[in-house]
């Protein structure tokens, strides 16, 4: 029997409310969310009423995140929690396992694993950065799997989940709604909330685990008031939830360590909801991409789709970069990314098509590169002879939709993402033999 409680269809537009970070309220069933107050005497229907705090409650108005939760049963009513075995493969900062590498690493794509793998479980971290006590920095991960979370829910106290799928469509029950998204969209789910992932198929993806400062819209200045991803495209689910009274398994990360408890009900329990915290997702197609229409090749930052802040201006501690279909028409400019060495490092994923800066091969979908702080990169040798050789009419870079974590701190990689089969030892190549350059005589 189906015991799940909506308020309409799922996946329609219906069943989303637009906006990034707004003040929404919602029920799932009328009459269960109290009016006026947070924590009346008696909340409606004997539900019981919790603040979810993002921010401290002290944070300024602006930055200031947290919803009012009304559910079947306090999230107190749990047993100690003990310590999980699963999730092998996840780790947390600060990363020493292996020294920093300033190679520039890079990796095929994760193999769909045989066994019965869910979200949390194929979660495999390939680097990260900053410290999770010192809430700066983030773990990097991709996950793998081919089954779905049942009676299984899953929470991270040490960040936020920015999740990027690559393949196969999920469906993410959070406390405070159900998220569907497939490659080419996204969810940011806050730290703490509780969710659960059923999957289609086998399935493969990325994450930023953010230890510090939210996901927000980053500035945009002299653009205007308009353009790259525009908050009205955020989608944050209504209240949905589930009335279950059946053993359901709850798994958290706390400083790295990962913890289990069983309740004797469903976490996503939540009958209505109003705030300003809570989970949303974007459709990276929906990016309004501003680039040159005179000449050079802007700085990616052109991109950004979120930025979390850290806490010296304009250097982010995380800022999530995507390259989508976009018309190229610069005069006089070789158009690909240049040459370059970079203050921040840079991880890189490949959702769909090809990257326009490596049309030599080796960059495919899955698959993931780092160009750590200061380490030379740029196009590859079979990109940068197309690139001086061609004609320079518009042309659209179609077919397409790379992303970068692009982040202050020194990207250090997992013992895993060192010593992985997938690792391409011979990744250097890609910039052998570049002709010297002719001085006249
Ligand atoms: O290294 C990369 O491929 C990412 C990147 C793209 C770009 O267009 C400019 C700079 C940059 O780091
Ligand atoms: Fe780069």
């Amino acid at each position: 029997m189906d015991d799940a409680h909506s308020p309409g269809r799922t996946d329609v537009a219906g069943d989303y409310l637009p906006g990034f970070g707004n003040h929404l309220s919602t029920e799932a069933v009328a009459g269960a969310l109290p009016i006026g107050r947070n924590s009346p005497q008696r909340v409606p229907f004997g539900l019981y009423a919790e603040q979810l705090s993002g921010t401290a409650f002290t944070a300024p108005r602006h930055d200031n995140r947290r919803s009012w939760l009304y559910r079947l049963r306090p999230s107190a009513n749990h047993a100690a929690y003990r310590r999980y075995s699963g999730a092998a493969a996840l780790r947390t900062a600060p990363f020493d396992e292996v020294a920093p590498s300033p190679n520039r690493l890079r990796w095929d794509p994760l193999p769909i694993p045989t066994a019965p793998t869910d979200f949390v479980d194929g979660l495999v971290t390939y680097g990260g950065n900053g410290d999770v006590g010192a809430a700066i920095g983030v773990g990097i991960h991709l996950y793998a799997a081919n089954r779905s979370m049942e009676r299984r829910a899953f929470f991270s106290a040490d960040g936020e989940l920015l999740i990027v799928p690559q393949q196969g469509r999920l469906s993410i029950f959070t406390e405070l709604g159900l998220i569907e998204i497939e490659p080419q969209q996204i969810a940011l789910i806050p730290r703490g909330v509780r969710f659960r992932v059923a999957v289609d198929g086998p399935s493969r993806g990325y994450v930023c685990e953010n230890y510090g400062a939210a996901f927000r819209l980053p500035d945009l200045g002299p653009i205007g008031a308009n353009g790259l991803a525009n908050p009205r495209d955020f989608e944050t689910p209504r209240a949905h939830f589930e009335d279950r009274d059946e053993p359901t398994e709850l798994i958290q990360k706390f400083q790295g360590g990962l913890w289990t408890t069983t309740l004797d009900h469903s976490p996503f329990d939540v009958v209505a909801w109003h705030g300003n915290l809570a989970p949303c997702r974007y459709d990276l197609r929906r990016f309004n991409t501003i680039n040159t229409v005179s000449f050079d090749h802007p700085d990616p930052s052109i991109f950004t789709v979120l930025t979390s802040p850290s806490d010296t201006p304009g250097t982010a501690n995380c800022d999530f970069v995507i390259f989508p279909p976009r018309w190229m028409v610069a005069e006089g400019t070789f158009r690909p990314p240049w040459f370059h060495r970079n203050v921040m490092s840079e991880f890189m994923g490949l959702i769909h098509g090809a990257y326009d800066a490596k049309e030599g091969g080796g960059f495919t979908p899955g698959g993931a590169s780092l160009h750590n702080q200061m380490s030379a990169h740029g196009p590859d040798r079979a990109t940068y002879e197309k690139a001086i050789a061609a004609d320079l009419v518009p042309h659209k870079i179609d077919d397409t939709m790379a992303f970068m974590f692009e982040t202050r701190h020194v990207i250090r990689p997992t013992r895993w993402a060192d010593e992985a089969q997938t690792r391409q030892r011979d990744y250097d190549q890609v910039w052998d033999a570049f002709a010297k350059a002719e001085l006249p005589r």
